[in-house]
């Protein structure tokens, strides 16, 4: 048995790299985001058997609307040695579908799970990259995993895997609160299957200029026009923002989900939550995880 937490993750804005890459490894975006200290823990229990078999659970419910962690499991048992009975719990601490990165923080942390419960020996960088691979194979993310494995305020630089794309970390020394309002889920695999045409340019334009202020505010600003280009702070995610934007607090929606999100420094928190009370939906208040994924 081992168990294992992935940080959930937000993308205010991303760019998918054109060129000639056809392998996993260098698939992937490029864009900026952060970690949430809130996200999945993954216990992994693995017995001999007879024949190969496994079962999924999330929040001690039998699932099989878990196609990423199927991939992982199914990756896993092909490298083993012997048939095993895998039996995985998925321990969600963040809603499915809402741009909080769920598909990506099952997929880490279920693939660190396995890695020590089934002695494979895979490096912490080997063992995350099959969890990318497995994001890019149901196409339910791109930069998230790698994002997930280094934690904190990311600027993606480069696309790719763990130990193939590269993250540059913008140091915010806890003294901002993630305040996070979901309030309708977005498929990202339909999403990322009809609309790349919308999204590239836009996202490698806003990284260089991240690059140069390493500003929360500019990131939260440019978070919203990204957003707003692809028509997602329209609809119910308008009147949070404005009540947000009332209080001169800049906010944008998590890609991708009907979800409002904002950094603030901590002494802002509580207003900001208050702004966010009375409009339905799920309201997080939590810490950037700056560890990244990790086995417990
Ligand atoms: N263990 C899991 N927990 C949640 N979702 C999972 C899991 N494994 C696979 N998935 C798939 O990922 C989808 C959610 O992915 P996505 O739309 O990217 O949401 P998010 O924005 O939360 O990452 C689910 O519909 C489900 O098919
Ligand atoms: C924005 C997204 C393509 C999907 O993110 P999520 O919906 O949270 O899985 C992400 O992986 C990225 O590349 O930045």
């Amino acid at each position: 048995m081992a168990k294992a937490f992935s940080p959930g993750h937000i993308t205010g804005f991303f760019e998918i790299p054109y060129g000639s890459y056809s392998h996993f490894l260098h698939k992937g975006s490029k864009g900026a985001g952060f970690s949430i200290d809130r996200g999945i823990s993954t216990t992994a229990y693995v017995y001999e058997s007879a024949t190969t078999d496994y079962q999924i659970s999330i929040n001690g419910v039998r699932s099989s609307n878990v196609d990423v962690s199927k991939w992982v499991v199914e990756e896993y048992l092909k490298l083993a040695d012997r048939p095993y009975f895998v039996n995985v719990e998925h321990d969600i601490g963040i809603p499915v579908g809402f741009g909080l990165g769920s598909s990506g923080a099952a997929a880490l942390s279920l693939s660190y799970a396995l890695n020590e419960a089934l002695d494979a020996s895979l490096s912490r960088t080997q063992a995350a990259q099959i969890a990318h691979h497995a994001e890019i194979a149901c196409k339910t993310g791109l930069g998230t995993v790698i994002a997930e494995f280094a934690g904190g305020f990311e600027m993606r630089t480069g696309a790719g895997a763990p130990g193939v794309g590269s993250v540059v970390k913008i140091d915010l020394e806890n003294y901002y609160k993630a305040v996070v309002l979901c309030l309708a889920p977005i498929s990202t695999k339909s999403f990322l299957t009809n609309m790349m045409d919308e999204i590239n340019g836009l996202g490698g334009v806003m990284l260089s200029k991240l690059s140069k202020s390493r500003s929360v505010d500019e990131f939260l600003r440019m978070s919203h026009e990204f957003a707003e280009t692809l028509g997602l702070t329209e609809g119910k995610c308008k009147e949070p923002i404005a009540a947000l934007k009332a209080l001169g607090i800049e906010s944008s929606v998590a890609l991708f989900g009907q979800t409002v999100f904002t950094l603030v420094p901590q002494t802002r928190s509580k207003q900001a939550r208050d702004a966010l009370k009375g409009f339905g939906g799920t309201l997080l208040v939590c810490n950037v995880d700056s560890n990244g994924a990790r086995v417990l």
